[in-house]
């Protein structure tokens, strides 16, 4: 628990080490289960990884491809594959080990507490519905964390509903089909809902909020897709956000908006970090501390 932050909101994240950390990982040891984890095959895949991250803190965790980092963020959140397993070591989030937590428990800290971004969150998205009914969808199972999370936001202004324009083309006749569809199956919002939305996308650097929950994923590039997840991440106010590679395959210009919107959502959504990330330039940038893991998946001491 002794690593110190090399760069960041100092005064902050002194007082954030006066706190218990939101997250403790201690001697975390993963290995391949089942029947063919046996020979060379049930050496650990990671061993030993022990990290803090206290409240409020961007913490970066790095090193070479297949040392474990994503293994690492998915023990976090317990969505580990089922041919993998924690073999070893605690998982403490806010105090309570979480690692023998039965699914029901797990689906309540994803649900609220713990909120994991991975590259393939995108497939996530359905290109076939509005942003609008997915992103309520969303609201729906997070249920009464709104009036929290709305609270938190500020009086947001009232959206208007988007009018679409006379449709052009193959890609406007099929949006016009799909919201016929989607009007059928009742896919609208209620005006609370549609005010917090519109101010959650304006939080993730959306100018036109509205416009965007009236559009359909296949509408939208694979960055503005990222930032509406993200968008579906924060709705239901986690405290701990993890963040798997979110760089990737971006540039330069991208890669950095990204890293200035993670920054500015810590001080918006009081989040705490865990960002994963090979870019050591970009991690450098923004991360209190920066952990290293080597190839044989143990922490760099
Ligand atoms: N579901 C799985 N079943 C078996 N082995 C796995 C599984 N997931 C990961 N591994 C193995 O665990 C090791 C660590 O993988 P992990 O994806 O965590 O690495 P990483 O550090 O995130 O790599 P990268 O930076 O390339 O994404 C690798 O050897 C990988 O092959």
């Amino acid at each position: 628990m002794g690593e110190r932050p090399v760069t960041g909101r100092k005064d902050t994240i002194e007082q954030a080490y006066m706190q218990k950390p939101l997250l403790h990982v201690e001697h975390l040891e993963i290995c391949r289960t089942g029947v063919r984890a046996s020979g060379s095959e049930s050496k650990p895949l990671l061993r030993d990884v022990n990290f803090s991250v206290y409240p409020g803190e961007i913490v970066a965790l790095t090193g070479p491809s297949g040392c474990g980092k994503s293994l690492t963020a998915h023990a976090i959140a317990g969505m580990l594959d089922p041919g993998v397993g924690v073999t070893q070591g605690c998982i403490y989030y806010n105090g309570e080990d979480i690692i023998p937590f039965h699914e029901q428990r797990w689906q309540r800290l994803r649900r609220g507490e713990i909120a994991l971004l991975i590259q393939q969150s995108l497939s996530g998205l359905n290109p076939i519905r509005t942003v609008r009914a997915q992103l309520t969808d969303t609201l729906r199972l997070n249920g009464g964390r709104l009036m929290r999370a709305q609270k938190e936001l500020g009086q947001a202004d009232a959206a208007p509903s988007h009018t679409a324009s006379q449709p052009q083309g193959v890609l406007s006749r099929m949006r016009l089909m799909l919201n016929r569809v989607t009007e059928l199956a009742g896919g609208r919002t209620i005006p609370g809902q549609e005010s917090y939305l519109c101010s959650l996308l304006r939080k993730v650097g959306f100018a036109d909020p509205e416009h965007i929950l009236s559009s359909y994923p296949f509408e939208l590039s694979g960055g503005m897709c990222q930032r509406v997840l993200l968008a579906a991440m924060l709705s239901s106010g986690p405290r701990l956000f993890i963040a798997d590679e979110p760089t990737t395959a971006l540039d330069v210009i991208n890669r950095d908006k990204v890293l200035a919107l993670l920054l500015q959502l810590r001080e918006d959504f009081d989040l705490t970090i865990l960002l994963i990330s090979h870019d050591r330039q970009g991690i450098s940038r923004i991360a209190d501390r920066v952990l290293e893991m080597t190839p044989e998946g143990r922490m760099q001491p």
